[in-house]
């Protein structure tokens, strides 16, 4: 029957006018693989969603200004007190507007959860191998929108003008001043003067409300609708090839699906907002220039550049008239410049060691990619390690630790704790691969002991289920591994050093197979007595 004669008057209508009947057929059935870390970029997506929405009712309220008020409003303990409006508006919303405090933190409550939800689905991605051919676009977007999320969470909390706002400022406006020759020039300019002035959080607050949000929504589309035109990856399995995607279809059982997780994500931050108090700033009181903020703590996505910066020795030069400071310059610009740098060429870096331009749909398990899941494992370390730094007051006054034995703990782990993890990673995943190559080969142990008429004594092995055996034996293929470069004349020029590093690092990446018993060993292993 024509289709046509199915539709109702109004989707006649507006087919007529969009063409939507084709573009809904096209898309409607488009299947979705279902695998619970999938999820993780839609909490991210959620989460964002909430902050919108919760900052446009925010924006309603707040007075972006530095110009000073004495403040009348509930909170008795500080009536009458000297305050900048963008504090007492943001006081007033705590405690005068119906509901404000609840949407404070909920605003609030959903940053912590956007950036930590970017983290580990960027990890998701990372050790699925989920970056390669042709998801590299994606990549690129998503490291953009890590940096912009950063970035829009440390102005979000700058903004209400308390002790921790301006303290965090103050350490941005150090750090604007260390860049060399213009560092000066872009303070004055950044804050329209001397710091604070009078101008910053107006500026700042367009660039929160205005600026970042719009790129982000820009760049979540393109996302989205990349990740639409090219499929979702999916995890091998029976009939799921690199050509196909099994799973379930838009609508309804996705659509479904994924609006009832997005009420989940509601649900649990507004629960939290609810029940947790976060950035209570009538605590700690507005910002003045003399005041040193105590008690109160960066949200957690700055941490590792607030470590990154204690862990640094003081070090700085004086040359032609300019001081060059690396205590602020090297943690605080060169560090987080060259970690999301790093990132953002991870996919080209290992497409460079490996040569494999092949696209690729199917997941890798972790296990099965060894050196990319250690060095994944080295720089969460890493990470991790700055983080705590981050904290090392805190560790010293709690453990009773001299203050310089944990920023010393700290800067050995700087470099130690990354090796110590890539080379035990690496060793895990070689274990686990013979664990499953084992497994594929003599079944799963049973954990049933039968007595065989003879009076032996046998352990009943399970053969894996399809699925898991086809995981196990998803390694990457042998193909992949190049020899390593002979020059008849061993001329080290730089092209054949360049050939001998990529050949090496060729061999880190895709000769881990060897790692597993060859059938001789095997053989071997049979023959030797219990
Ligand atoms: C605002 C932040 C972000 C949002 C809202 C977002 C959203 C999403 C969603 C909903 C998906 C599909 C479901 C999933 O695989 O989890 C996805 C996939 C993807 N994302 Fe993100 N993402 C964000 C940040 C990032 C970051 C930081 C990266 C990496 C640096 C990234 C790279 C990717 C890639 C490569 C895919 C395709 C994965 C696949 O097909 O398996 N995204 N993103
Ligand atoms: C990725 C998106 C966003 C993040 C990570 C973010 C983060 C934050 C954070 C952490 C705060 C401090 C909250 C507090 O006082 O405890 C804040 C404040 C604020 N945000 Fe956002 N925000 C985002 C998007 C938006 C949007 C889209 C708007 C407006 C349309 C907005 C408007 C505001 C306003 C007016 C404040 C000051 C009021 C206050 O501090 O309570 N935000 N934001």
């Amino acid at each position: 029957m024509n289709k046509r004669a199915l539709m109702t008057d109004s989707e006649r209508a507006l087919d007529e006018r969009l063409g939507s009947a084709a573009f809904l057929r096209r898309n409607i059935r488009k299947v979705f693989p279902e695998q619970w870390s999938f999820l993780l970029g839609e909490i991210a997506l959620y989460s964002f969603m909430l902050l919108v929405l919760t900052g446009v009712f925010l924006s309603l309220f707040f007075k972006p200004s530095e110009e000073d008020t004495v403040y009348d409003g509930s909170y008795a303990l500080l009536r009458g007190a000297k305050v900048s409006e963008a504090y007492a508006s943001t006081i007033d919303i705590s405690f005068d507007v119906r509901g404000g405090l609840l949407v404070r933190q909920i605003h609030h409550w959903a940053a912590v959860l956007f950036v930590a939800a970017i983290c580990v689905h960027l990890m998701r991605i990372f050790f699925t191998g989920a970056f390669r051919k042709p998801r590299e676009i994606n990549w690129l977007i998503g490291t953009t929108l890590f940096a912009l999320a950063v970035a829009e969470g440390f102005g979000g909390y700058s903004l209400p003008d308390d002790l921790l706002s301006g303290t965090g400022l103050r350490i941005f406006q150090g750090i604007l001043l260390s860049i060399p020759i213009v560092g000066t020039y872009l303070s004055f300019f950044v804050f329209g003067g001397e710091f604070p002035g009078h101008q910053f959080i107006p500026r700042l607050f367009t660039v929160h409300i205005l600026l970042i949000p719009g790129i982000l929504i820009a760049l979540i589309t393109a996302h989205l609708m990349i990740i639409w035109h090219q499929k979702h990856t999916q995890w091998p399995g029976p009939k799921r090839t690199g050509h196909n995607v099994v799973g379930s279809p838009t609508f309804p059982q996705f659509l479904t699906h994924t609006i009832a997780f997005q009420l989940y994500v509601a649900g649990l931050i507004t629960l939290l907002a609810a029940w947790v108090q976060i950035n209570p700033i009538w605590l700690y009181g507005p910002y003045r220039p003399d005041a040193v903020s105590s008690g109160s703590q960066p949200d957690w996505y700055v941490g590792f550049l607030e470590g990154s910066l204690r862990l640094m020795p003081r070090i700085s030069w004086s040359f032609a008239g300019h001081t060059i400071a690396w205590n602020a310059l090297v943690p605080a610009v060169l560090l987080p410049m060259a970690f999301f740098t790093l990132i953002a060429l991870y996919p080209f870096f290992e497409r460079w060691v490996t040569g494999d331009d092949r696209p690729h749909h199917l997941c890798d398990r972790p296990r099965n990619a060894p050196t990319r899941t250690a060095l994944g494992m080295a720089a969460i370390t890493w990470y991790g390690n700055l983080w705590a730094a981050g904290g090392n007051d805190v560790i010293a006054a709690v453990f009773k630790i001299p203050l310089e034995y944990t920023t010393w703990f700290f800067r050995i782990g700087f470099f130690a704790f990354p090796v110590i993890a890539f080379v035990v990673t690496r060793r895990i995943c070689l274990s686990l691969q013979r664990s499953d190559a084992q497994a594929v080969e003599e079944g799963i142990e049973s954990g049933i002991i039968k007595r065989l008429p003879t009076g032996q004594y046998i352990e009943v092995h399970d053969r894996p289920r399809p699925e898991q055996a086809m995981i196990a034996q998803a390694v990457h293929p042998d193909d992949l591994v190049r020899p390593l470069p002979r020059h008849i004349i061993p001329l080290p020029t730089p092209n054949r050093i360049i050939a001998q590093i990529q050949a090496r690092l060729n061999q880190a990446y895709t000769k881990y197979a060897a790692e597993t018993p060859t059938p001789e060993e095997r053989r071997e292993l049979e023959k030797r007595p219990d």
